[in-house]
């Protein structure tokens, strides 16, 4: 990723943020990612880790509309993923979606357990929240010009718990320096 790019993320998440009354503790610790693939219009996030313990985990995200999240699941982190701004659509498949068909499993929204389908979205209201148990594959992406996510989690470990569906992905960017740092990413070894 450019370096003007993430520092234009970081300060459209700061301002979105601000502008919902969403207040970053002191220093935050940023995570931005293109996922590797080159273009974060596409696929992106900005993630902002509040509590990284090895209990329990709380990040704050920003996306814009078209930055999706790509499919992908986790082996021992459950977590809830929660729209706290604007409308959040999640994708969900109890399975790899090559091998998940279209069967039916149960998934809580809100804490009530629903039925969907393999490859259902499940469209998030700010303040509503799906529960994802590991091995569910989920991707996700703002149905809002921008939206915040909430995740609330057990322990998280980005290096070792992120399985992609798709190979070509990295979980952190590259960056090509073209512009002056505003702000250093945890992938770049700040604590
Ligand atoms: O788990 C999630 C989203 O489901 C994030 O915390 C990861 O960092 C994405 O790679």
């Amino acid at each position: 990723m450019k370096r003007s790019d993430i520092n234009y993320l970081v300060r459209s998440a700061r301002q979105c943020f601000q502008d919902h009354g969403w207040a970053l503790p002191p220093d935050p610790r940023w995570d931005l990612t293109d996922f590797g693939l080159g273009d974060w219009r596409k696929s992106g996030l900005v993630l902002v880790n509040l509590a990284e313990e090895p209990e329990y985990c709380e990040k704050l995200m920003y996306a814009q509309k078209g930055m999706t999240t790509p499919a992908h699941t986790h082996l021992k982190k459950k977590e809830d993923i929660i729209c706290r701004w604007g409308r959040l659509a999640v994708t969900v498949w109890p399975a790899h979606p090559d091998r998940a068909g279209d069967g039916s499993f149960t998934i809580p929204v809100n804490h009530r357990v629903e039925t969907v389908h393999a490859g259902s979205t499940i469209i998030l209201e700010a303040g509503c929240r799906v529960t994802l148990v590991p091995g569910i594959y989920h991707e996700f992406r703002p149905v809002s010009d921008e939206c915040i996510i909430g995740e609330v989690s057990t322990a998280n470990d980005d290096l070792n718990d992120n399985f992609f569906v798709d190979p070509d992905i990295g979980r952190y960017p590259g960056i090509e320096e073209d512009a002056p740092a505003q702000i250093r990413l945890i992938s770049e070894g700040r604590q």
